[in-house]
């Protein structure tokens, strides 16, 4: 069982992975989160953030989810995931159960700005910290049409949505669902 999550930096996607599967195993479902930044840090160094190099890492991510789906373990790609080519490709190459987006509006990720990086991309062109290819601000994020579970972070606590993410997932994890 893999789910893929889509969402823009500091939307809450790894908040909300850790809380669900938290909440799975206690329900002793096994999970696994494979997170894109993580990934990109410990194994695809060499990725940048082109629209190639997400396609890429997205294929990467989406055949490792495969690889721990077949032992059981319902598995997260846990990452921004923006491009909707990619997410239907992988819908259909791995049998993906569901998407999953983490949406919030722009004003409150500036707002969180978690890791500075909004800052980063609105500073003035040429300036030597800049970023030109931030998802949703000068780089691409592309809304799925239609995610099997929308979730809105900017409108409700961590807590609502994490248990509203597990109330998701728990059918899907104990194969109650058939998709
Ligand atoms: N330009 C730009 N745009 C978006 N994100 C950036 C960028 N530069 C660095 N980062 C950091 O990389 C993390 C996103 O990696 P992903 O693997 O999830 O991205 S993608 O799915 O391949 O688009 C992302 O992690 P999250 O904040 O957890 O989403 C950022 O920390
Ligand atoms: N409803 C919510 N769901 C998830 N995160 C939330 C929510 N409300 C506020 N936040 C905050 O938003 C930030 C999300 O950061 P993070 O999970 O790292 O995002 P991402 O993995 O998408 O980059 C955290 O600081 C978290 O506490």
């Amino acid at each position: 069982m893999i789910i893929q999550f889509c969402g823009m930096s500091g939307a809450g996607k790894s908040t909300l992975a850790r809380i669900a599967e938290q909440k799975l195993k206690a329900a002793g479902c096994p999970v696994e989160v494979l997170d894109g930044d993580d990934c990109r840090r410990y194994l695809f160094k060499e990725l940048g953030m082109s629209r190639e190099d997400r396609a890429e890492n997205i294929r990467r991510l989406a055949w490792l989810a495969h690889r721990f789906s077949r032992h059981g373990i319902l598995t997260i790609i846990c990452a921004i995931n923006p491009l909707d080519a990619i997410r239907q490709e992988i819908a259909r190459e791995f049998r993906i159960a569901a998407t999953v987006q983490i949406d919030c509006a722009l004003e409150e990720l500036i707002r969180r700005d978690t890791k500075g990086l909004y800052k980063r991309a609105f500073l003035p062109d040429g300036h030597p910290d800049k970023i030109y290819s931030l998802s949703g601000v000068n780089g691409v994020f592309e809304y799925p049409l239609t995610p099997d579970l929308l979730i809105h972070t900017d409108r409700e606590s961590e807590a609502e949505s994490g248990q509203r993410l597990y109330e998701f997932l728990l059918p899907l994890a104990i194969g109650l669902a058939v998709r």
